[in-house]
């Protein structure tokens, strides 16, 4: 499957069981789920997670990213430390689709704490199904872009 069909997972141990359920639900939905761990249920810290899931969509090798730990929180301000990345933490399904269309996301964090694999799992289809709409939100995208220089 080509990249742009492609969606990288990480967690830190927090999200692992989410992670996998993920996983199978986005292959069922014809995208390609490229699971980079972690494996094992040690404790593990989410920057380093969060950083490897973000350096794989930021190199164009996955189109999206959905990282996980307990809130959510703390995998998504590492993602957004590597440049061109837009990470935000949704619990409905609703700002999962907002992000998309208004903020041109290309990650999605979730809390394995905080939602239950259901809501999850709709949170995902949200996101992986909205479309950026360009436009007048474009030009606030390009602002983000431009904190970055
Ligand atoms: O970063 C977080 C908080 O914003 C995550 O929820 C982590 O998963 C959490 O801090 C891990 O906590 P633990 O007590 O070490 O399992």
């Amino acid at each position: 499957m080509t990249a742009n069909r492609r969606v990288v997972l990480s967690s830190d141990h927090a999200g692992i069981a989410l992670r996998r359920a993920i996983a199978t639900h986005i292959n069922a939905l014809g995208w390609e789920a490229v699971d980079i761990g972690p494996t094992t249920p040690e404790s593990t810290p989410y920057p380093q997670h969060g950083a490897a899931a973000a350096q794989r969509v930021a190199s164009e090798d996955c189109r999206f990213g959905v990282i996980i730990c307990g809130t959510g929180q703390g995998i998504m301000m590492a993602a957004n430390k590597v440049p061109g990345i837009r990470c935000g933490v949704c619990s409905e399904p609703f700002s999962a689709r907002m992000i998309r269309q208004h903020n041109d996301a290309n990650m999605l964090a979730l809390g394995a704490r905080v939602v239950g694999e259901g809501l999850a799992l709709a949170i995902v289809d949200g996101f992986l199904s909205a479309e950026f709409e360009g436009g007048r939100h474009a030009t606030r995208v390009e602002m983000i872009a431009a904190l970055e220089q």
